[in-house]
């Protein structure tokens, strides 16, 4: 079985797709770590990641020892996988993986939890269970600067803010596969809900939909 969550920037989507994932017994799959590492080898070799030619060459060239490495969760980072997820043969490129892992979960899984922008509108459109987690832009902005500032005490909150204010906007805004809830998701708003009552929340809905479909 696939379980989709989507939302946007900093909604808590990893935070819960891993739990989901660890509670159900899931393979899990962060695909904004595949962006990101694209972003990434764009920047480390002084290119604009708006460039197609560089961004869809660093897609093809994806290894998975890219997606490992703290440095892949900087902002600069972040910023740079919004501008290759842009481009559409960037994101040709980056589904196959995506859905081969979802439809077919390596040994032993019995169902995999996608975390990203499209998963229940493009990558898993079949998805029996979706998701999709909002906040607030300051909440939003608030949970990412805490957690920059357990390794960066200078990290700076309207610098956060403005960045996950232009993620949002390219991530909403682009051609292909923008970040829009699925009409058949569920929507959950974390701003007044802690982790626990998301995942709570959320493992709830998972429970009821396999009792209805045992
Ligand atoms: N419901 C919640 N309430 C408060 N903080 C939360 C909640 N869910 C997650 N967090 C915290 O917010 C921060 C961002 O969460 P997380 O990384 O899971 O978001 P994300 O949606 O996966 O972000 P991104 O899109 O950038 O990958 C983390 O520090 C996490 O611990
Ligand atoms: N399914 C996805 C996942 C991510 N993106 C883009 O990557 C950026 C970084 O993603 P995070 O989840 O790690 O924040 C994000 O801003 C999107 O531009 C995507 O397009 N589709």
């Amino acid at each position: 079985m696939i379980i989709a969550i989507d939302g946007p920037a900093a909604s808590g989507k990893g935070t819960l797709a891993r739990r989901v994932a660890d509670a159900m017994g899931y393979a899990y799959l962060d695909t904004g770590l595949l962006y990101r590492a694209t972003g990434a080898k764009v920047l480390a070799l002084g290119l604009d990641p708006s460039n197609d030619d560089a961004a869809i060459t660093a897609a093809e060239k994806l290894v998975s020892g890219d997606l490992d490495g703290e440095e892949l969760r900087s902002e600069e980072v972040g910023s740079a996988a919004s501008k290759v997820a842009a481009i559409p043969k960037v994101r040709a490129v980056l589904l196959d993986f995506q859905r081969d892992l979802a439809r077919t979960p390596p040994a032993g899984k019995r169902g995999a939890v996608l975390d990203g922008r499209d998963i229940g509108t493009v990558v898993c459109p079949e998805a029996p269970i979706k998701f999709y987690l909002t906040a607030s832009v300051e909440e939003r902005a608030n949970r990412r600067f805490k957690q920059l500032q357990e390794k960066n005490p200078a990290a700076i909150y309207e610098r956060v803010l403005k960045e996950l204010e232009e993620r949002d906007a390219r991530d909403s805004a682009r051609d292909v596969a923008p970040l829009k809830m699925a009409s058949d998701a569920i929507h959950i708003d974390t701003d007044r809900l802690n982790a626990d009552a998301v995942f709570n929340a959320v493992m709830a809905h998972i429970r009821t939909h396999m009792g209805e479909n045992d």
